[in-house]
């Protein structure tokens, strides 16, 4: 059996790595440089880096370049994500040198463009699935986007890669990972899904491990190692097969 990835989260908001709590915008928590972050995620092993620009998701503006030098200073595999959104933002995610994207809001607003980028680029496109219950939302979370199990529906007809699944009500909140949701996601799809939202505990993440069978693929890692409930070295022992 394949082992869970981690992909540790570097979440950017006016130049500084934060941590939010359910998405809101107002709940950050800071934590220092982004890059001095991700390189020390590299550093304790990661092979994955889940690198989002928060401005750029809720539209207060971007922090395009320094995701570039942070992206561009990994030498391990970086996940992409927040207002990638059309062709300038898709051409400027994928100039970093990332290995995929992440869409949200574009997989909801404009689905003929996401397909056409999904025909083109494959597995370099995921759709980040942020939902509420099981409806999707996008613009920062601030807005509903339909129902979760339509649009899977559709993005599977379309190609797309791959999942990346965010309980809502889950997010920063240390309350433990919605395994039900994970579980009815890959009962209906047969693409990988990346886990986020909720993980507290390496107990959590062992409970994320037993899905791998079923199609979860990593897990998203963010508030439980900035509050350092575990180190990203235990987290990578504990998924170890
Ligand atoms: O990661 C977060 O905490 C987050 C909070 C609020 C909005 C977005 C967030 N992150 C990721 O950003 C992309 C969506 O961006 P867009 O809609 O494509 O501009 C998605 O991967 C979210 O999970």
């Amino acid at each position: 059996m394949p082992k869970l990835e981690l992909l540790p989260a570097v979440d950017v908001r006016d130049g500084q790595a934060v941590r939010l709590v359910h998405g809101e915008s107002g709940s950050e928590t800071s934590y220092g440089s982004p890059l001095e972050a991700a390189l020390a995620w590299q550093s304790a092993g990661a092979e994955w880096l889940h690198l989002v620009d928060l401005d750029a998701a809720f539209g207060t503006g971007d922090n395009r370049e320094l995701i570039a030098e942070v992206a561009g200073a990994m030498d391990i595999k970086v996940e992409l994500s927040g207002g990638i959104r059309d062709d300038a933002s898709l051409a400027a995610a994928l100039a970093t040198g990332c290995r995929r994207v992440n869409l949200g809001t574009a997989a909801l607003e404009t689905p003929e463009w996401v397909a056409k980028v999904i025909a083109e680029h494959g597995d370099k496109i995921a759709v980040g699935l942020d939902v509420r219950g099981t409806t999707l939302r996008g613009r920062g979370w601030t807005r509903d986007g339909g129902d979760l199990y339509e649009t899977l529906a559709r993005l599977d007809a379309e190609g797309c890669a791959r999942y990346v699944v965010t309980d809502i009500a889950k997010d920063g909140t240390l309350q433990g990972p919605n395994l039900g949701l994970l579980r009815d996601v890959c009962a209906v799809t047969d693409r990988p899904v990346v886990a986020s939202g909720g993980v507290s505990s390496l107990d959590d993440l062992r409970a994320i491990s037993l899905l791998v069978p079923e199609g979860v693929e990593g897990a998203i890692v963010g508030k439980a190692l900035y509050a350092k409930a575990f180190t990203l070295e235990e987290a990578l022992k504990a998924v170890a097969v």
